[in-house]
């Protein structure tokens, strides 16, 4: 049979892009279905690039305010600005996600949304295509709970919060996850009162629990934060949004003038009639197997459509993996061990492995857990920024099964872990690579050199070396 294409991508965000740009380069024909004016999905216009770039306009306003007090006004000219700043970075990146630029590389571009008619063809608009293979990467939605009244008010999520003209006077935020914590930080900075309802124990449950609540400890400071809380009930009168939660036995209420909903993702199937293609879905995301083939095996899922792990960079790197099955016939596999993550709140928080918890469950007696505070870290000394810790776990002969920290500027200095564990060096190899002082990855080197102590200092070989040192030297 004769297909319009060889590959067709539905979704132009950062998995469809890598999907349509790399059978591209390697001669395939290409269509790339997106069902919005402009590519770049949702990292680009309502996820990491708008919250970034909010996130350093606060921070600039951060450090400002502890140089001077501002007024109301000011910060409301200055929420004003950091708006604007958000725009403009938009902006700049979707000059490099253009169209022009995947239609250079000779891809076909449809603005519409996309639906199977049956496993080779998808309806796009009042036209079909057909297509050999097909790659869906449709991402993901805003997860909103079933709480009595969410629907008769206004209600924010990473949709529409970076639309905002005018500074709110309290935000309160459902979801004390990555997507509540980092625009929580952010607003707190821009002048906002923000309160936090978590249902769990902690705020970012997902992190190491240590880590959690040193950031919990940390962000208190501008942010209220109600945990194992759950919200029931929302309802506005005038101007103010109340909102009333259970903790314990207790029912409280809070009333801000905005609300921010960011409770998790919900992955976007539902339009595309994935039964007439016979693609399954399980819990609400689409089904793929290492080599992310759906049960229709000339059928992809790249990206937060697939429920794996909703990042940007997991996103690329599923697509990259599609590329090579869906095009050069290979079937190489995915594999989630040596993904890092961060969370970008101030101080910033980095994640790789298993957790301090996790790693004790599968290792036992086996782990080796080494931490430095960063009040012992010249660096973070000098800067009088000392709030923070590394905590690295390994085996015992050093190799890496997780690595956490929190502190400023983490998620770049702490990237040397993510690189060394991904080309399967032990951790010791770290402290025999010369850091310039006093960088703030000397805190990671530092680290490292307790693995020595450990082994060197507090095990047998010590009484071994001095008896040496006492007879020879
Ligand atoms: C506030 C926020 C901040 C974030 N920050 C970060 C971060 O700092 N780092 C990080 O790694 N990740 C971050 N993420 C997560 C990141 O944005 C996602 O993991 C990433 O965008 C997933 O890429 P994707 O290609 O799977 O989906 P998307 O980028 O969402 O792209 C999917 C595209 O498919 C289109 N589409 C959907 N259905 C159809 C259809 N039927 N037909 C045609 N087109 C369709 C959509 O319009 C969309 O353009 C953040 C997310 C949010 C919400
Ligand atoms: N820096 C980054 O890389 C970055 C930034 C933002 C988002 N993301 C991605 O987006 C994903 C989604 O982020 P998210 O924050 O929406 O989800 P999340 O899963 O990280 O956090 C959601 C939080 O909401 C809580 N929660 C759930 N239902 C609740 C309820 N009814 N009441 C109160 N609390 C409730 C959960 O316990 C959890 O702590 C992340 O997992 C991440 O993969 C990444």
């Amino acid at each position: 049979m004769k297909y319009d294409y060889q590959i067709a991508v539905i979704g132009g965000g950062s998995g469809g892009l890598t999907v349509a740009a790399g059978a591209a380069s390697f001669g395939a024909s290409v269509a790339l279905i997106e069902r919005k004016d402009e590519l770049g999905g949702d990292c680009l216009h309502y996820g990491c690039m708008p919250s970034k770039a909010l996130i350093q306009a606060a921070s600039e306003v951060q450090v400002a305010s502890e140089q001077t007090e501002l007024t109301s006004n000011q910060y409301d000219l200055l929420f004003k600005k950091a708006m604007n700043k958000v725009r403009e970075a938009v902006a700049d990146v979707q000059s490099h996600d253009s169209k022009q630029r995947f239609i250079d590389m000779g891809v076909d571009i449809y603005e519409a949304s996309a639906q199977f008619v049956d496993n080779h063809t998808l309806k796009i608009g009042d036209r079909a295509i057909t297509a050999k293979r097909i790659v869906i990467a449709t991402g993901s939605s805003p997860a909103v709970p079933s709480i009595e009244g969410i629907k008769d008010v206004e209600y924010l999520t990473n949709e529409s919060i970076f639309s905002l003209k005018e500074r709110p006077g309290h935000l309160v935020v459902i979801g004390g996850g990555i997507i509540g914590l980092e625009l929580a930080n952010a607003m707190a900075h821009l002048g906002v009162k923000v309160t936090v309802i978590e249902n769990s124990e902690y705020i970012l449950s997902k992190e190491d629990h240590e880590i959690a609540k040193s950031a919990q400890q940390i962000l208190s400071e501008h942010i209220d934060f109600v945990t194992q809380a759950k919200v029931n009930k929302v309802e506005k009168t005038g101007q103010q949004i109340h909102v009333h939660y259970q903790q314990g036995y207790r029912m409280e209420h809070v009333e801000g003038s905005h609300l921010l909903v960011a409770v998790g993702r919900k992955p976007n199937v539902g339009t595309l009639e994935l039964n007439k293609a016979g693609v399954q879905a399980k819990s609400g995301a689409i089904e793929v197997d290492e080599t992310l083939r759906t049960h229709q095996s000339h059928i992809y899922a790249v990206g937060d459509c697939n429920g794996s792990m909703p990042f940007t960079h997991v996103a690329g790197m599923e697509g990259k993996i599609a590329v090579s099955n869906a095009v050069l016939g290979l079937s190489r596999k995915v594999s989630y061990n040596k993904i890092p993550w961060v969370v970008y709140t101030s101080p910033e928080i980095y994640h790789l492995g298993l957790t301090e918890e996790e790693a004790n469950e599968k290792y036992g007696d086996q782990l080796l857990t080494f931490k430095t505070k960063l009040k012992d870290a010249d660096r973070f000394m000098a800067e009088r920024n000392t709030d923070g810790l590394v905590k690295v776990m390994t085996t015992e002969k050093g190799k890496i099964v997780g690595a956490h920290a929190i502190g400023a500027g983490a998620g770049e200095w702490m990237q040397e872990i993510g690189t060394l564990q991904a080309l399967n060096k032990k951790f010791q190899t770290l402290s025999n690579v010369i850091h310039p002082y006093p960088a703030r990855n000397n805190v990671v080197s530092q680290t490292a050199d307790l693995y020595w102590r450990e082994k060197l200092f507090n095990s047998k070989w010590n009484d071994a070396i001095k008896w040496y040192v006492k007879k020879f030297r």
